[in-house]
């Protein structure tokens, strides 16, 4: 368990068994990703989730109404909206996850610290189409059950390794639909040569997002060319939106 997480994991797990929203029924379809991203690359543009985030303990900090927001990546093209609900250190919240989903017609990803199937029924419940499960935080048993738990609900899986060792045992737990992220959880640093190197090992049949970081056209065509199939782009979008458009044209 990366040492910044010890203090707050408990948090995130009562919260998750507070389940907040349980009477609010889910009243839209699950929206499926991975073929969204395929067609998207066969039209020669990049797909792009567009994250909505606030906080981060890196020290990031910029506040946008999540409305306002989510339609105009919508709108720009992005494939997808990611949302960080964890509010202990990155101040994100179901609202904004159930806001988002009311507001878009694309895919919407719940993003934060998953440990428990209450926390996949409250993404559910709240209209989210894909759940992040980040390898490192759980062990083998746990990731295979929380994925096969997610699919159950028709919900797609974006399953986050950061080294080699978490990639072999996301392999083994079948996940379809992968992402890299190259911000090392300890020191919180980028690192883009080790995404590099994890997304050229990835096999061809798994759907590689490349996460964190990324702030230019450049790297999404460097990391292009290194095997990867869709971009989360967070920080460098809730600064500057306008990039979405540049960041879509393939
Ligand atoms: O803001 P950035 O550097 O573009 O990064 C987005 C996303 O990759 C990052 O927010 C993230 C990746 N994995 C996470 C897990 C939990 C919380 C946040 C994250």
């Amino acid at each position: 368990m990366p040492r910044y997480l010890e203090g707050w994991i408990k948090d995130v797990v009562e919260n998750a068994l507070r389940r907040p929203y349980l009477s609010r029924a889910r009243e839209k379809p699950v929206l499926p990703l991975i073929p969204r991203i395929k067609k998207m690359k066969e039209s020669g543009l990049n797909p792009i989730i567009a994250e909505f985030k606030r906080r981060s303990p890196s020290g990031f900090a910029q506040d946008r109404d999540p409305v306002e927001y989510s339609r105009l990546m919508e709108q720009n093209g992005a494939v997808a909206m990611s949302v960080i609900t964890e509010n202990t250190v990155f101040q994100g919240s179901y609202d904004y996850l159930y806001t988002v989903g009311k507001t878009v017609k694309i895919p919407v990803l719940m993003k934060d610290f998953v440990v428990t199937e209450n926390q996949i029924d409250t993404a559910y419940d709240l209209g989210a189409d894909v759940v992040l499960l980040i390898v490192r935080i759980l062990t083998e048993r746990e990731l295979s059950g929380l994925l096969e738990y997610i699919n159950s609900y028709n919900m797609e899986a974006l399953v986050e390794v950061h080294d080699e060792q978490d990639l072999e045992i996301a392999l083994r737990c079948g996940a379809k639909l992968m992402g890299v992220n190259s911000r090392d959880l300890i020191s919180l640093s980028i690192q883009k040569e080790k995404m590099m190197k994890i997304l050229e090992m990835l096999p061809r049949d798994v759907v590689k997002v490349a996460e964190s970081g990324i702030e230019t056209k450049e790297e999404i065509s460097l990391l292009k060319e290194k095997g990867a199939d869709a971009f989360l782009i967070g920080s460098s979008l809730m600064r500057d939106p306008d990039k979405i458009k540049a960041f879509v044209s393939g």
